[in-house]
């Protein structure tokens, strides 16, 4: 089953195309990997696709009320801003929100929600703590537990392993390919790729405007399209323990 179709999508801004001629579709189980240079149109895409700005085509989530739309996605922007000084449990959630009726207060199945993503991403500890006296990387993860809280069936979350330490980016992405593996989908961008081709089921290369490359992790990052795409050299490796890759050297 479809959670995310775009056709024929684009998004154009003071004139000019950022992307154009987008085509894909995201199924149930699926960990997708949004990869690309800076600049390329990641964010955009993602933001597009969720219909918070305007582009041309159609994505079957834009099209969805914003009611609905919160049941069917979670979404985690790339702005890591905590703005009031709520303790995580009740950053946390506000991650329910959508499934709340007006004035409603939280059931226990919410409770039960929040425990699951407080405990995904390590955070039993940090209940009780105020979200905007966490580190950087801590915050991350609460914003983090706030999308997997909502329990929708897509997640979609920009750049949400820059900053966290080697250990809760291996446990995040594990995290990531567990949702996807109950069944649910994920797509995260990222500029990580050894993280993106250990952990992704497959990658979306974003370039000048237009999809370079799609498709499962060692088919996309061979030498030539790593070349042209991110102007480098790299390592890839089927391993016992898995896909590693490593850029290496900047090519002339
Ligand atoms: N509000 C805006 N108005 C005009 N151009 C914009 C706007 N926001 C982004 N752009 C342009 O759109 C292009 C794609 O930007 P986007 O942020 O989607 O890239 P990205 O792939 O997410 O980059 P990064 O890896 O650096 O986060 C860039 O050239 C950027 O300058």
């Amino acid at each position: 089953m479809s959670l995310l179709t775009l056709q024929n999508f684009g998004v154009t801004r003071r004139r000019r195309d950022i992307l154009r001629g987008i085509n894909f579709s995201v199924g149930a189980g699926e960990l997708v990997g949004i990869i690309g240079p800076n600049g390329a149109g990641k964010t955009t895409l993602m933001r597009a696709a969720l219909g918070l700005i305007a582009a041309v085509g159609q994505s079957s989530l834009a099209a969805l009320p914003p009611r609905l739309r919160g049941r069917a996605v979670a979404w985690m922007p790339q702005s890591r801003e905590i703005a009031w000084p709520v303790d995580v449990q009740r950053l946390v959630m506000l991650g329910r929100t959508p499934h709340l009726g007006a004035g409603q207060r939280p059931t226990e199945a919410d409770h039960a929600a929040v425990e699951r993503a407080l405990q995904r991403m390590d955070l039993g500890d940090f209940r009780n703590r105020t979200a905007t006296r966490l580190s950087g990387g801590e915050q991350a993860r609460a914003l983090i537990a706030r999308a997997l809280a909502q329990e929708t069936p897509l997640l979609m979350a920009d750049e949400p392993i820059a900053g966290l330490d080697p250990a809760h980016q291996i446990a995040t992405m594990r995290s990531f390919a567990d949702l996807a593996a109950e069944g649910r989908a994920v797509i995260v961008s990222l500029h990580d790729l050894g993280l993106a081709a250990r952990h992704c089921t497959r990658l979306i290369v974003v370039d000048k405007g237009g999809i370079a490359a799609d498709g499962p992790p060692q088919a996309v990052l061979t030498p030539a399209l790593v070349r042209d795409t991110f102007g480098v050299s790299a390592f890839l490796e089927e391993t016992a323990s898995g896909l590693v890759f490593q850029p290496l050297d900047i090519l002339e």
